[in-house]
């Protein structure tokens, strides 16, 4: 039998100053004894803000994840992040090749992949993204294009408590369209599959996040699709009340 616990994550993505502090102290509160019984909570805040939520963050059970790493643990590298640094701060987890990475970025399968074993060096829990552009889920490519992602991004030694898998459409992002119920069950049947084959019955235990304009309104009904482990919430995740909300569809 799964032991897995539901994980909702907030992507903050480049929102929030530090007036945004008070809006995760609001989180905070309401991640009630109900909620914490069901639900694991992650807040991926921009870089600027993970020290002080990770501090925040003290006592209430929610972990704090960075959005993205450098692959190096240290160097001549202007402007980026190691993963040993976001580790540093006291985040427990990072997002890992983001479709917005890839495409503002030009982030490659390859690079991901660096960057998930950097994420494990540093023991924090990689949060791998993948999902197919709409031209490619039109074409009836959706499928092998995640499985090459995944085949490509996540290396050897994926264990469910250094990795989580987020499926999400590229086209499904910040757009308020999601794929059919019944496409999401299939795509997550087929990472979980892709899982067993590399991993065993440990990717029994693997948590697969969806994302993609995840809101309180259509939360329930995603999360409870079979291999549906959770959800990676990007806008709905900016306030309180609806990333709340989100998490009380476990309730
Ligand atoms: O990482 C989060 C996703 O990109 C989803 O964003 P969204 O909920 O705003 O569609």
């Amino acid at each position: 039998m799964s032991k897995r616990r539901p994980l909702v994550a907030g992507n903050w993505k480049m929102h929030g100053l530090k007036a945004s502090v008070a809006e995760f102290g609001r989180i905070a509160a309401g991640y009630d004894a109900a909620l914490k019984a069901k639900v694991d909570l992650l807040v991926c805040p921009p870089a600027t803000l993970m020290s002080t939520l990770a501090v925040a963050a003290l006592g209430t059970r929610i972990g704090i994840g960075g959005q993205d790493c450098h692959a190096k643990e240290s160097g001549a590298y202007t402007g980026d992040i190691a993963a040993e640094m976001i580790a540093d701060t006291g985040a427990v987890a990072v997002i890992l090749g983001h479709s917005e990475r890839r495409a503002d970025h030009n982030e490659t399968d390859a690079m991901a992949r660096a960057k998930v074993l950097a994420a494990w060096r540093a023991s924090l829990t990689a949060i791998l993204c993948v999902g197919e552009t709409h031209a490619e889920r039109d074409a009836f490519r959706a499928l092998d294009v995640v499985r090459s992602q995944l085949s490509g991004s996540l290396p050897d030694g994926a264990t469910a408590a250094n990795t989580v898998i987020a499926y999400e459409p590229v086209w499904a992002i910040g757009t308020g369209r999601t794929p059919t119920l019944g496409d999401i069950e299939e795509m997550h049947g087929v990472i979980r599959a892709e899982l067993r084959v590399r991993f065993g019955d440990d990717a029994d235990d693997m948590r697969l996040l969806y994302g993609g304009s995840v809101k309180p309104e259509n939360a329930a009904e995603i999360l409870a699709v079979a291999d549906v482990d959770g959800a990676l919430v990007g806008g709905a995740s900016l306030k309180a009340d609806t990333f709340l909300a989100i998490a009380r569809a476990y309730l």
